[in-house]
């Protein structure tokens, strides 16, 4: 608690306020007797008198909307009250709750987070980013709000993003949270139904783009790396004519990488392992389809053909067995209208507009649905995929939940308990034929914060490729048979705190053997790990 920092100003410091845990010796020091009841709680029974706020509460939305203003008030109390259940309270902070609180942001706006940058403060970036109170940034998390999870152009109400990603760095992996900050670039909205809204907090003009973009995308990584030369910046929810070309300009200069192309691939990477622990088959074997073509699919897609280079094809035979679909079908080289991203998984392959036919004509041993469309994989796709694998891998990827290509009892019905699922958003466990099966969230929650556990504690200059096929395998590797035998392959995640240790403190070594490191290397990287993560408590 700083010196200044005394009297009614403290208990609405989120970052150091303790609410009714404040001791009576706290409270005569500080100046604060008599501005709480009497009674001083434990940090437990805060947590226990949340639960009871939650219980009463009928949705998910106001239950993020309880969670959000805890936030804003006592940050200690907010994280031990997720990190108390995570299962429960990751759907809540984030996919799918997270969405519709993005889509309705404007209309229950309350308190100010994190920083937003409009496009009309062009020249004064780094002015209006030193005004966020913490000096000593690590992690960022920026997203320009025009495709946030399958739910398209939502402007700065994307805000819940970064906000959400940040607080799971947290509650996920141990990142301090004083180290975080969440950034909204303000370049307009071509979203109209904002545009018109009387009651929308972002600049009321169409996007920018062009060059007038790209400059300000470049003062404001300038910025960041002025004032924060040892954060790491995570590119989250830009469009695809964006997040491809950003990455592709800052990856091998600064500390970087893009969560929706590089996080998403290894947590599908680190599935599709998981899967051959089921099937017995080995990555080569496979086959992939991709409904959509966009970020997460090249992405993805880029990731499991670097992976299988790993063992023993070339980079050209790897993405050849990587196909992928999009709103004009299948991507081939007659097509005219792809972009240079996607080329490389355009293969020859004659004209075809249905999915069901691609997987007759392809064989595809997994479907992986990146395309934000509900209900794309409809009961004769995965038919098809059941008759021709003894054990198809269908995995719908798109968020929220209302966005997901098909759902766990439609994946375990439709192909006779056959398939090997995850999807992007969390569905409940699945009683098909006398059988429980359990689907694992295939979401990049298992890789990102695990990623920045393992950049802050090495200090590391770059974030590779590489680091994410040693991501995935490390989640991947965590996977009891117990789990698979319930069609679970990913970490449960009431245990994804210590999962996320463990994948951090692989990656961490792997960037120690890399010289990517900037401090030492401590002779016990895991315990090193743990001693770093934060915890829960008022100090
Ligand atoms: N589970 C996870 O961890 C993650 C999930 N995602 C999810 O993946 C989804 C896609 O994200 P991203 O790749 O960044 O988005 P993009 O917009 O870059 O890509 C979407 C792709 O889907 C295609 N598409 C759209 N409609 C259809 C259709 N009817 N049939 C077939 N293809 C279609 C688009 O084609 P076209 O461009 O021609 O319109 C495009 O190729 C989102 O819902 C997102 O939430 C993303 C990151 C992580
Ligand atoms: C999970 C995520 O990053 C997305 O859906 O965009
Ligand atoms: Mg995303």
């Amino acid at each position: 608690m700083s010196a200044q920092e005394t009297g009614f100003t403290l208990l609405h410091d989120p970052l150091n306020n303790r609410g009714s845990a404040f001791t009576l010796a706290q409270r005569q020091q500080q100046g604060i007797e008599g501005l709480l009841p009497q009674a001083v709680d434990s940090l437990e029974t805060q947590v226990a008198r949340i639960h009871l706020q939650l219980d009463t509460l009928d949705s998910d939305l106001q239950k993020y909307l309880l969670l959000s203003d805890l936030q804003s008030r006592n940050q200690t109390l907010f994280f031990a009250v997720i990190m108390s259940d995570p299962a429960t309270f990751m759907p809540l902070v984030y996919t799918p709750t997270v969405g519709e609180a993005c889509q309705k942001f404007d209309h229950f706006y309350r308190a100010p987070r994190g920083v937003y940058l409009p496009i009309t403060a062009k020249g004064r970036l780094k002015e209006l980013l030193s005004h966020w109170p913490q000096k000593d940034i690590r992690f960022i998390v920026v997203t320009d709000g025009e495709r946030i999870l399958g739910l398209g152009d939502l402007g700065v109400n994307g805000m819940g993003i970064p906000v959400g990603k940040l607080s799971l760095y947290t509650a996920v992996a141990g990142v301090p949270p004083e180290l975080t900050l969440p950034i909204t670039l303000d370049v307009g909205t071509n979203n109209q139904q904002y545009l018109d809204d009387p009651l929308y907090l972002g600049l009321r003009q169409h996007r920018v783009r062009g060059a007038e973009y790209d400059a300000f995308i470049e003062e404001f990584v300038q910025a960041v790396q002025a004032l924060y030369p040892k954060s790491c910046l995570q590119w989250e929810d830009f469009a695809n004519i964006n997040a491809v070309p950003i990455l592709e300009r800052y990856k091998d200069k600064i500390c970087t990488y893009n969560d929706d192309i590089q996080g998403t691939a290894a947590v599908a990477l680190a599935g599709i392992y998981g899967s051959l622990r089921i099937s017995g088959q080995k990555l080569t074997e496979q086959r992939f389809l991709f409904m959509g073509a966009g970020s997460a699919g090249t992405g993805i897609a880029e990731l499991i053909s670097e992976a299988m280079v790993l063992e023993g094809l070339s980079i050209e035979e790897a993405r050849a067995r990587c196909y992928l679909f999009d709103v004009n079908g299948l991507l081939e080289s007659t097509r005219t209208d792809l972009a240079d991203f996607q080329k490389p998984f355009t293969h020859q392959h004659a004209p075809c507009k249905s999915f069901v036919d691609a997987i007759e004509s392809i064989k595809p041993t997994a479907i992986i649905g990146v395309s934000t469309v509900p209900k794309l994989f409809n009961q004769q796709v995965i038919e098809a995929m059941s008759r021709i694998n003894e054990r198809p891998i269908i995995f719908p990827y798109s968020n929220p939940t209302s966005r997901s290509e098909c759902t766990a009892e439609e994946a375990y019905r439709w192909s006779n308990g056959k398939a090997i699922f995850a999807s992007g958003s969390p569905f409940p466990p699945v009683d098909f034929n006398g059988q429980k099966f359990v689907p694992g969230q295939g979401n990049n929650v298992y890789i990102f914060p695990a990623m920045g556990m393992a950049v802050l504690a090495t200090e590391s200059t770059r974030v590779t490729q590489a680091m994410f096929i040693v991501a995935a395998k490390a989640v991947a590797e965590q996977v009891t048979q117990a789990s698979l035998d319930s069609g679970l392959i990913y970490p449960p995640q009431s245990q994804i705190l210590d999962a996320s240790l463990r994948t951090a403190a692989k990656i961490a070594a792997y960037i120690f053997d890399q010289g990517l490191a900037r401090v030492a290397k401590p002779a016990d990287i895991d315990a090193h790990i743990r001693g770093m993560a934060y915890k829960p408590m008022y100090a």
